[in-house]
Protein backbone atom coordinates (compact mmCIF):
# COMPACT_ATOMS: atom_id res chain seq x y z
CA UNK A 1 0.00 0.00 0.00
CA UNK A 2 1.96 2.87 -1.42
CA UNK A 3 -1.10 5.23 -1.79
CA UNK A 4 -0.57 8.52 -0.39
CA UNK A 5 -3.16 9.22 2.48
CA UNK A 6 -5.95 11.94 0.81
CA UNK A 7 -5.44 14.90 2.66
CA UNK A 8 -8.70 16.65 4.03
CA UNK A 9 -9.26 20.06 5.67
CA UNK A 10 -10.59 19.81 8.55
CA UNK A 11 -14.18 20.84 8.85
CA UNK A 12 -14.72 24.43 8.57
CA UNK A 13 -16.90 27.11 7.35
CA UNK A 14 -15.45 30.18 6.51
CA UNK A 15 -18.33 32.22 5.89
CA UNK A 16 -20.23 31.81 8.67
CA UNK A 17 -17.24 32.46 10.53
CA UNK A 18 -17.19 36.06 9.36
CA UNK A 19 -20.67 36.54 9.40
CA UNK A 20 -19.97 36.06 13.31
CA UNK A 21 -17.30 38.35 13.54
CA UNK A 22 -19.04 40.91 11.24
CA UNK A 23 -22.56 41.00 13.92
CA UNK A 24 -20.27 41.40 16.74
CA UNK A 25 -18.19 44.05 15.41
CA UNK A 26 -21.06 45.76 14.06
CA UNK A 27 -22.58 46.15 17.30
CA UNK A 28 -25.69 43.84 16.23
CA UNK A 29 -24.85 41.33 18.20
CA UNK A 30 -23.46 41.23 21.82
CA UNK A 31 -21.07 38.77 23.17
CA UNK A 32 -22.71 38.57 26.25
CA UNK A 33 -26.01 38.31 24.95
CA UNK A 34 -25.34 35.62 22.63
CA UNK A 35 -27.17 32.27 22.48
CA UNK A 36 -23.93 30.61 23.05
CA UNK A 37 -20.83 31.09 24.45
CA UNK A 38 -18.28 32.20 21.66
CA UNK A 39 -14.81 31.72 21.92
CA UNK A 40 -11.39 31.37 20.00
CA UNK A 41 -11.21 27.75 19.45
CA UNK A 42 -14.91 28.26 17.11
CA UNK A 43 -13.00 30.01 14.54
CA UNK A 44 -10.97 27.69 12.09
CA UNK A 45 -8.87 30.46 10.26
CA UNK A 46 -6.28 32.04 11.99
CA UNK A 47 -6.69 35.16 10.88
CA UNK A 48 -10.12 35.12 12.13
CA UNK A 49 -9.22 33.27 15.58
CA UNK A 50 -6.77 36.55 15.82
CA UNK A 51 -9.67 39.33 15.26
CA UNK A 52 -11.70 37.81 17.54
CA UNK A 53 -9.23 37.75 20.11
CA UNK A 54 -8.60 41.43 19.73
CA UNK A 55 -12.23 41.78 19.59
CA UNK A 56 -12.54 40.33 23.26
CA UNK A 57 -9.73 42.65 24.60
CA UNK A 58 -11.80 45.99 23.37
CA UNK A 59 -15.20 44.75 23.78
CA UNK A 60 -17.78 46.55 23.00
CA UNK A 61 -15.80 49.21 22.37
CA UNK A 62 -14.59 48.25 18.83
CA UNK A 63 -14.37 50.43 15.65
CA UNK A 64 -12.83 50.22 12.52
CA UNK A 65 -10.25 52.64 11.92
CA UNK A 66 -8.39 52.26 15.65
CA UNK A 67 -8.63 48.70 15.30
CA UNK A 68 -6.76 48.16 11.90
CA UNK A 69 -4.43 51.33 13.69
CA UNK A 70 -4.61 48.71 16.71
CA UNK A 71 -3.90 45.40 14.46
CA UNK A 72 -0.27 47.67 12.45
CA UNK A 73 0.86 48.39 15.77
CA UNK A 74 0.34 44.81 17.08
CA UNK A 75 2.45 44.14 13.71
CA UNK A 76 -0.72 41.45 13.13
CA UNK A 77 -2.36 43.85 10.31
CA UNK A 78 -0.68 41.83 6.98
CA UNK A 79 -1.81 38.46 8.84
CA UNK A 80 -5.82 39.38 9.06
CA UNK A 81 -5.66 40.58 5.48
CA UNK A 82 -4.51 44.36 6.24
CA UNK A 83 -7.22 47.03 6.25
CA UNK A 84 -9.12 45.66 3.36
CA UNK A 85 -9.27 42.55 5.21
CA UNK A 86 -10.57 43.74 8.71
CA UNK A 87 -13.32 45.70 6.52
CA UNK A 88 -14.50 43.03 4.39
CA UNK A 89 -15.44 40.93 7.47
CA UNK A 90 -16.82 44.14 9.12
CA UNK A 91 -19.22 44.85 5.76
CA UNK A 92 -19.90 40.74 5.77
CA UNK A 93 -22.97 40.48 7.59
CA UNK A 94 -25.38 43.15 6.42
CA UNK A 95 -27.48 42.52 10.07
CA UNK A 96 -27.65 40.48 12.83
CA UNK A 97 -30.39 38.51 12.26
CA UNK A 98 -28.12 34.95 10.48
CA UNK A 99 -25.82 35.30 14.01
CA UNK A 100 -27.57 32.51 15.64
CA UNK A 101 -27.18 29.78 12.90
CA UNK A 102 -24.44 31.02 11.64
CA UNK A 103 -23.15 30.45 14.99
CA UNK A 104 -24.48 26.96 15.47
CA UNK A 105 -22.14 26.15 12.11
CA UNK A 106 -19.30 27.19 14.02
CA UNK A 107 -20.09 25.18 17.04
CA UNK A 108 -21.31 22.33 14.55
CA UNK A 109 -17.68 22.66 12.85
CA UNK A 110 -15.82 22.74 16.17
CA UNK A 111 -17.26 19.53 17.41
CA UNK A 112 -16.10 17.50 14.35
CA UNK A 113 -12.39 19.34 14.52
CA UNK A 114 -12.39 17.54 18.42
CA UNK A 115 -13.60 14.30 16.70
CA UNK A 116 -11.18 14.17 14.18
CA UNK A 117 -8.42 15.10 16.61
CA UNK A 118 -10.23 13.39 19.40
CA UNK A 119 -9.59 9.77 16.67
CA UNK A 120 -6.38 10.94 15.70
CA UNK A 121 -4.93 10.80 19.48
CA UNK A 122 -7.08 7.54 20.23
CA UNK A 123 -5.72 5.67 17.07
CA UNK A 124 -1.93 6.79 18.07
CA UNK A 125 -2.30 5.59 21.57
CA UNK A 126 -3.62 2.39 20.11
CA UNK A 127 -0.54 2.03 18.46
CA UNK A 128 2.12 2.78 20.78
CA UNK A 129 0.39 2.94 24.68
CA UNK A 130 2.24 0.09 26.62
CA UNK A 131 0.03 -0.66 29.35
CA UNK A 132 -3.03 -2.78 28.56
CA UNK A 133 -5.71 -0.36 29.31
CA UNK A 134 -3.68 2.67 28.66
CA UNK A 135 -5.02 3.58 24.66
CA UNK A 136 -8.42 2.97 26.50
CA UNK A 137 -7.89 5.40 29.74
CA UNK A 138 -6.30 7.88 26.43
CA UNK A 139 -9.60 7.84 24.65
CA UNK A 140 -12.26 8.83 27.58
CA UNK A 141 -11.27 12.32 27.80
CA UNK A 142 -10.97 13.52 24.00
CA UNK A 143 -14.22 11.72 23.74
CA UNK A 144 -16.22 13.27 26.54
CA UNK A 145 -14.85 16.57 25.17
CA UNK A 146 -16.36 15.63 21.73
CA UNK A 147 -19.46 15.22 23.41
CA UNK A 148 -19.70 18.55 25.22
CA UNK A 149 -18.94 20.26 22.25
CA UNK A 150 -21.30 18.55 20.24
CA UNK A 151 -24.07 19.01 22.93
CA UNK A 152 -23.61 22.75 23.18
CA UNK A 153 -21.13 24.28 25.45
CA UNK A 154 -23.40 25.45 27.76
CA UNK A 155 -22.64 24.01 31.09
CA UNK A 156 -25.66 22.15 32.96
CA UNK A 157 -26.51 23.53 36.32
CA UNK A 158 -25.11 21.28 39.03
CA UNK A 159 -26.84 21.52 42.27
CA UNK A 160 -24.47 23.87 43.64
CA UNK A 161 -25.39 25.84 40.91
CA UNK A 162 -28.88 25.73 41.51
CA UNK A 163 -28.82 26.42 45.10
CA UNK A 164 -26.92 29.57 44.78
CA UNK A 165 -29.14 30.26 42.26
CA UNK A 166 -31.85 29.68 45.13
CA UNK A 167 -30.40 31.62 47.92
CA UNK A 168 -30.03 35.10 45.87
CA UNK A 169 -33.33 34.79 44.52
CA UNK A 170 -34.81 34.10 47.90
CA UNK A 171 -32.97 36.61 49.11
CA UNK A 172 -34.05 39.39 46.72
CA UNK A 173 -37.72 38.22 47.53
CA UNK A 174 -36.83 39.25 51.53
CA UNK A 175 -35.75 42.89 50.77
CA UNK A 176 -39.02 42.92 48.49
CA UNK A 177 -36.98 43.53 45.20
CA UNK A 178 -38.50 40.52 43.73
CA UNK A 179 -42.41 39.53 44.08
CA UNK A 180 -43.09 36.16 44.73
CA UNK A 181 -46.17 36.36 42.82
CA UNK A 182 -44.81 38.08 39.93
CA UNK A 183 -45.66 41.98 38.86
CA UNK A 184 -48.71 42.88 39.65
CA UNK A 185 -51.25 44.28 36.67
CA UNK A 186 -52.38 46.98 39.42
CA UNK A 187 -56.38 46.27 37.86
CA UNK A 188 -57.30 44.08 41.11
CA UNK A 189 -59.72 41.77 39.36
CA UNK A 190 -56.69 40.35 37.12
CA UNK A 191 -54.58 40.27 40.06
CA UNK A 192 -56.86 38.46 41.77
CA UNK A 193 -56.55 35.48 39.20
CA UNK A 194 -53.07 36.25 37.59
CA UNK A 195 -51.28 36.74 40.66
CA UNK A 196 -48.70 39.06 38.65
CA UNK A 197 -47.15 38.85 35.40
CA UNK A 198 -43.99 36.34 35.92
CA UNK A 199 -40.83 36.01 34.23
CA UNK A 200 -40.79 33.99 31.12
CA UNK A 201 -44.01 34.17 30.79
CA UNK A 202 -46.14 35.75 27.93
CA UNK A 203 -49.44 37.25 27.97
CA UNK A 204 -52.18 38.35 25.56
CA UNK A 205 -54.45 40.99 25.43
CA UNK A 206 -56.91 40.57 22.59
CA UNK A 207 -60.11 42.45 21.50
CA UNK A 208 -61.68 43.78 17.96
CA UNK A 209 -59.99 46.92 16.18
CA UNK A 210 -60.61 49.76 18.85
CA UNK A 211 -61.87 47.42 21.50
CA UNK A 212 -59.15 48.73 23.86
CA UNK A 213 -56.27 46.95 23.46
CA UNK A 214 -53.93 48.90 23.82
CA UNK A 215 -55.96 51.11 26.31
CA UNK A 216 -55.63 47.90 28.56
CA UNK A 217 -51.53 47.65 28.17
CA UNK A 218 -50.96 51.63 28.74
CA UNK A 219 -53.15 51.04 31.46
CA UNK A 220 -51.11 48.55 33.02
CA UNK A 221 -47.79 49.43 32.01
CA UNK A 222 -48.37 53.32 33.38
CA UNK A 223 -48.66 51.97 36.76
CA UNK A 224 -45.58 49.78 36.35
CA UNK A 225 -41.84 50.35 36.94
CA UNK A 226 -39.04 48.87 34.54
CA UNK A 227 -40.94 48.35 31.67
CA UNK A 228 -40.95 48.13 28.08
CA UNK A 229 -44.09 49.70 25.46
CA UNK A 230 -43.17 49.12 21.86
CA UNK A 231 -45.44 50.37 19.82
CA UNK A 232 -45.71 49.30 15.62
CA UNK A 233 -48.49 51.58 14.75
CA UNK A 234 -48.63 55.04 16.20
CA UNK A 235 -46.79 57.54 17.98
CA UNK A 236 -44.50 57.03 21.38
CA UNK A 237 -46.10 60.33 21.84
CA UNK A 238 -49.91 59.16 21.41
CA UNK A 239 -48.84 55.93 24.19
CA UNK A 240 -47.47 58.85 26.41
CA UNK A 241 -50.35 60.89 26.28
CA UNK A 242 -52.70 58.28 26.76
CA UNK A 243 -51.07 57.10 29.58
CA UNK A 244 -50.55 60.48 30.83
CA UNK A 245 -54.75 60.53 30.91
CA UNK A 246 -54.60 57.05 33.01
CA UNK A 247 -52.68 57.83 35.90
CA UNK A 248 -53.62 61.33 36.51
CA UNK A 249 -57.37 59.23 36.23
CA UNK A 250 -59.10 62.56 34.53
CA UNK A 251 -61.63 62.82 31.72
CA UNK A 252 -59.17 62.61 28.38
CA UNK A 253 -60.61 65.76 27.01
CA UNK A 254 -58.80 67.47 30.27
CA UNK A 255 -55.56 66.15 28.44
CA UNK A 256 -56.25 66.38 24.87
CA UNK A 257 -58.07 69.74 24.79
CA UNK A 258 -57.42 71.28 27.73
CA UNK A 259 -58.92 74.82 26.28
CA UNK A 260 -61.77 73.44 24.93
CA UNK A 261 -62.56 70.97 27.70
CA UNK A 262 -62.50 74.06 30.25
CA UNK A 263 -65.16 76.19 28.10
CA UNK A 264 -67.17 73.15 27.81
CA UNK A 265 -67.51 72.99 31.61
CA UNK A 266 -68.03 76.78 31.57
CA UNK A 267 -64.25 78.08 32.80
CA UNK A 268 -61.83 79.89 31.19
CA UNK A 269 -59.00 78.16 32.23
CA UNK A 270 -58.33 74.49 32.94
CA UNK A 271 -59.06 73.43 36.66
CA UNK A 272 -56.63 73.38 39.01
CA UNK A 273 -56.64 69.53 40.13
CA UNK A 274 -56.69 68.85 36.78
CA UNK A 275 -53.25 70.42 36.32
CA UNK A 276 -51.90 68.58 39.38
CA UNK A 277 -52.88 65.55 38.68
CA UNK A 278 -51.37 65.86 35.06
CA UNK A 279 -48.01 67.34 36.94
CA UNK A 280 -48.31 64.32 38.77
CA UNK A 281 -48.98 61.74 36.46
CA UNK A 282 -45.98 63.14 34.19
CA UNK A 283 -43.54 62.94 37.31
CA UNK A 284 -44.77 59.60 37.70
CA UNK A 285 -44.00 58.24 34.13
CA UNK A 286 -40.83 59.79 33.55
CA UNK A 287 -39.01 58.81 36.77
CA UNK A 288 -40.48 55.16 36.71
CA UNK A 289 -37.95 53.37 34.45
CA UNK A 290 -40.66 53.27 31.81
CA UNK A 291 -39.77 53.81 28.40
CA UNK A 292 -42.43 54.10 25.16
CA UNK A 293 -40.33 53.09 21.65
CA UNK A 294 -41.31 53.39 18.12
CA UNK A 295 -38.99 50.50 16.24
CA UNK A 296 -36.97 51.99 13.59
CA UNK A 297 -39.33 48.89 11.29
CA UNK A 298 -41.74 46.10 12.34
CA UNK A 299 -39.04 43.32 11.69
CA UNK A 300 -39.20 40.70 14.01
CA UNK A 301 -34.95 41.18 14.21
CA UNK A 302 -35.36 44.73 15.18
CA UNK A 303 -37.77 44.30 17.86
CA UNK A 304 -35.62 41.85 19.58
CA UNK A 305 -32.78 43.92 19.06
CA UNK A 306 -35.02 46.49 20.95
CA UNK A 307 -35.95 44.14 23.70
CA UNK A 308 -32.77 42.84 24.50
CA UNK A 309 -31.11 46.54 24.52
CA UNK A 310 -33.56 47.69 27.33
CA UNK A 311 -33.28 44.60 29.21
CA UNK A 312 -29.39 44.86 29.27
CA UNK A 313 -29.06 48.81 29.57
CA UNK A 314 -32.44 49.75 31.32
CA UNK A 315 -32.84 46.40 33.49
CA UNK A 316 -36.43 46.51 31.97
CA UNK A 317 -38.56 43.31 33.70
CA UNK A 318 -42.37 43.72 31.76
CA UNK A 319 -42.49 44.42 28.13
CA UNK A 320 -45.41 45.14 25.65
CA UNK A 321 -45.87 44.52 22.19
CA UNK A 322 -48.76 46.27 20.70
CA UNK A 323 -49.47 44.70 18.20
CA UNK A 324 -47.90 41.43 17.74
CA UNK A 325 -50.07 41.01 13.74
CA UNK A 326 -47.99 44.22 12.59
CA UNK A 327 -44.25 42.25 13.37
CA UNK A 328 -42.67 41.01 10.09
CA UNK A 329 -41.08 37.74 10.35
CA UNK A 330 -39.15 35.68 8.30
CA UNK A 331 -41.45 34.23 5.50
CA UNK A 332 -39.50 31.53 3.23
CA UNK A 333 -42.08 31.93 -0.45
CA UNK A 334 -44.58 29.58 0.05
CA UNK A 335 -45.23 29.86 3.94
CA UNK A 336 -48.55 30.93 5.04
CA UNK A 337 -49.33 34.09 7.42
CA UNK A 338 -49.32 31.36 10.61
CA UNK A 339 -46.15 29.71 9.58
CA UNK A 340 -44.37 33.06 10.09
CA UNK A 341 -46.75 33.59 12.96
CA UNK A 342 -45.48 30.73 14.54
CA UNK A 343 -41.89 31.57 13.62
CA UNK A 344 -42.53 35.14 15.39
CA UNK A 345 -43.69 33.24 18.29
CA UNK A 346 -41.46 30.84 19.01
CA UNK A 347 -38.88 33.88 18.61
CA UNK A 348 -40.41 35.68 20.60
CA UNK A 349 -41.05 33.16 23.38
CA UNK A 350 -37.24 31.81 23.61
CA UNK A 351 -36.50 35.43 23.79
CA UNK A 352 -39.00 35.91 27.16
CA UNK A 353 -37.08 32.63 28.60
CA UNK A 354 -33.80 33.75 27.76
CA UNK A 355 -33.84 37.38 29.40
CA UNK A 356 -36.36 36.22 32.11
CA UNK A 357 -38.99 38.98 31.33
CA UNK A 358 -42.79 38.83 31.46
CA UNK A 359 -43.95 39.51 27.94
CA UNK A 360 -47.57 41.12 26.86
CA UNK A 361 -48.42 40.88 23.20
CA UNK A 362 -51.60 42.78 21.87
CA UNK A 363 -52.90 40.60 18.98
CA UNK A 364 -56.28 42.04 17.01
CA UNK A 365 -59.37 39.57 17.02
CA UNK A 366 -61.83 39.68 13.87
CA UNK A 367 -65.46 40.62 14.75
CA UNK A 368 -65.94 36.97 15.14
CA UNK A 369 -64.07 37.33 18.07
CA UNK A 370 -60.94 34.86 16.34
CA UNK A 371 -57.39 35.76 16.47
CA UNK A 372 -56.40 36.71 12.98
CA UNK A 373 -53.79 34.48 11.89
CA UNK A 374 -52.50 34.23 15.55
CA UNK A 375 -53.22 30.31 16.82
CA UNK A 376 -49.62 29.92 17.24
CA UNK A 377 -49.82 32.99 19.48
CA UNK A 378 -52.58 31.43 21.64
CA UNK A 379 -51.13 28.17 22.43
CA UNK A 380 -47.33 29.16 23.42
CA UNK A 381 -49.12 31.80 25.76
CA UNK A 382 -49.65 31.49 30.06
CA UNK A 383 -52.22 33.98 30.01
CA UNK A 384 -54.95 35.61 28.06
CA UNK A 385 -56.96 38.76 28.34
CA UNK A 386 -59.62 38.63 26.11
CA UNK A 387 -61.80 42.05 25.68
CA UNK A 388 -65.52 40.95 24.82
CA UNK A 389 -67.62 43.59 23.24
CA UNK A 390 -71.11 42.68 22.47
CA UNK A 391 -70.85 40.91 18.57
CA UNK A 392 -74.82 41.24 17.10
CA UNK A 393 -74.71 44.01 14.58
CA UNK A 394 -78.43 43.58 14.75
CA UNK A 395 -78.31 44.72 18.75
CA UNK A 396 -78.44 48.30 19.12
CA UNK A 397 -75.41 47.99 21.70
CA UNK A 398 -73.44 46.24 19.42
CA UNK A 399 -69.68 47.05 20.42
CA UNK A 400 -71.14 47.76 23.74
CA UNK A 401 -67.95 46.49 25.98
CA UNK A 402 -69.32 43.17 28.22
CA UNK A 403 -66.30 41.80 30.31
CA UNK A 404 -62.77 40.56 30.17
CA UNK A 405 -62.60 37.22 29.61
CA UNK A 406 -59.14 35.61 31.58
CA UNK A 407 -57.78 32.33 30.78
CA UNK A 408 -54.86 30.95 32.73
CA UNK A 409 -53.13 28.30 30.49
CA UNK A 410 -52.87 28.20 26.44
CA UNK A 411 -56.12 25.55 26.52
CA UNK A 412 -58.06 29.03 25.61
CA UNK A 413 -60.99 26.51 24.89
CA UNK A 414 -62.00 25.67 28.09
CA UNK A 415 -63.69 28.99 28.18
CA UNK A 416 -61.64 30.96 31.05
CA UNK A 417 -63.63 33.24 33.64
CA UNK A 418 -65.66 36.53 33.09
CA UNK A 419 -64.02 39.81 34.75
CA UNK A 420 -66.20 42.57 35.64
CA UNK A 421 -63.91 45.07 33.19
CA UNK A 422 -65.66 47.05 31.37
CA UNK A 423 -64.07 50.62 29.40
CA UNK A 424 -64.69 53.93 30.60
CA UNK A 425 -64.13 56.03 27.67
CA UNK A 426 -63.86 59.39 29.91
CA UNK A 427 -60.60 58.54 31.56
CA UNK A 428 -60.14 55.42 29.02
CA UNK A 429 -59.17 53.34 31.91
CA UNK A 430 -61.03 49.70 32.18
CA UNK A 431 -62.92 49.84 35.42
CA UNK A 432 -64.80 47.46 37.54
CA UNK A 433 -68.59 47.17 36.14
CA UNK A 434 -70.82 45.40 33.67
CA UNK A 435 -72.77 47.08 31.27
CA UNK A 436 -75.47 48.54 32.92
CA UNK A 437 -78.47 46.20 32.46
CA UNK A 438 -81.04 47.57 29.50
CA UNK A 439 -84.02 48.26 32.02
CA UNK A 440 -82.45 50.78 33.66
CA UNK A 441 -83.51 54.20 32.95
CA UNK A 442 -81.87 55.46 30.21
CA UNK A 443 -79.88 58.81 30.33
CA UNK A 444 -82.50 60.85 29.25
CA UNK A 445 -79.91 64.21 29.59
CA UNK A 446 -78.04 64.83 26.48
CA UNK A 447 -73.76 64.83 26.90
CA UNK A 448 -71.29 66.84 24.86
CA UNK A 449 -68.72 65.59 22.86
CA UNK A 450 -67.01 65.60 26.21
CA UNK A 451 -69.64 63.56 28.18
CA UNK A 452 -70.76 66.58 30.52
CA UNK A 453 -74.42 67.02 30.86
CA UNK A 454 -75.57 69.58 28.98
CA UNK A 455 -77.38 72.29 31.15
N1 LIG B 1 -57.19 59.80 22.29
C1 LIG B 1 -58.39 59.30 22.53
N2 LIG B 1 -59.42 60.11 22.76
C2 LIG B 1 -60.65 59.64 23.02
N3 LIG B 1 -60.93 58.33 23.08
C3 LIG B 1 -59.95 57.48 22.85
C4 LIG B 1 -58.63 57.90 22.58
N4 LIG B 1 -57.86 56.80 22.40
C5 LIG B 1 -58.67 55.75 22.57
N5 LIG B 1 -59.92 56.15 22.84
C6 LIG B 1 -61.08 55.29 23.08
O1 LIG B 1 -60.64 54.02 23.51
C7 LIG B 1 -61.15 53.01 22.62
C8 LIG B 1 -60.11 51.95 22.47
O2 LIG B 1 -59.00 52.43 21.76
P1 LIG B 1 -57.65 51.60 21.69
O3 LIG B 1 -56.69 52.40 20.88
O4 LIG B 1 -57.24 51.20 23.04
O5 LIG B 1 -58.14 50.32 20.92
P2 LIG B 1 -57.23 49.22 20.24
O6 LIG B 1 -57.98 47.96 20.40
O7 LIG B 1 -55.86 49.27 20.77
O8 LIG B 1 -57.29 49.76 18.75
P3 LIG B 1 -56.46 49.36 17.45
O9 LIG B 1 -57.13 48.16 16.91
O10 LIG B 1 -56.65 50.55 16.58
O11 LIG B 1 -55.06 49.13 17.87
C9 LIG B 1 -61.50 53.73 21.34
O12 LIG B 1 -62.55 53.10 20.67
C10 LIG B 1 -61.91 55.10 21.83
O13 LIG B 1 -63.27 55.04 22.24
Amino acid sequence: MSEDPIIRQMPHAIGPEKSVLSSLFKGDRLLDESPRPVHRDLFYHAAHRALFEDFVSVGNSWELVSTVQRLHDKGILDHVGGPAGVTDIYTYAPNGHHFAPHLDILCDRYARRMAIRAATAAAEAAYDCSGEADYLAALSAPVTAVFDAAADAAPTKGMKTLAADFLARFEQKVAGEMIADGIMTGIPEVDRHLHGMKPQHVGIISGRSSGGKSTLATQIFGGLTDALYLILERTEQSAFDRSVVQVARIHHGAVFDPKQFAEMSGRSRPEKRHLIAIQKAVNQLSTSNLHIVKPSNRRLATICAEIRRHVRLNKVKVVFLDQIGLVRGERVKGDTGEAELRGISNTLQELTHELAISLVVLSQVTADGETKNARAVEEDADWWLSIIQERDKKKANFGEHQHILIAKDSHHSSGGERLPLILDKDTLRFVHGFPASADEPKEAEKKDRFGNSRR
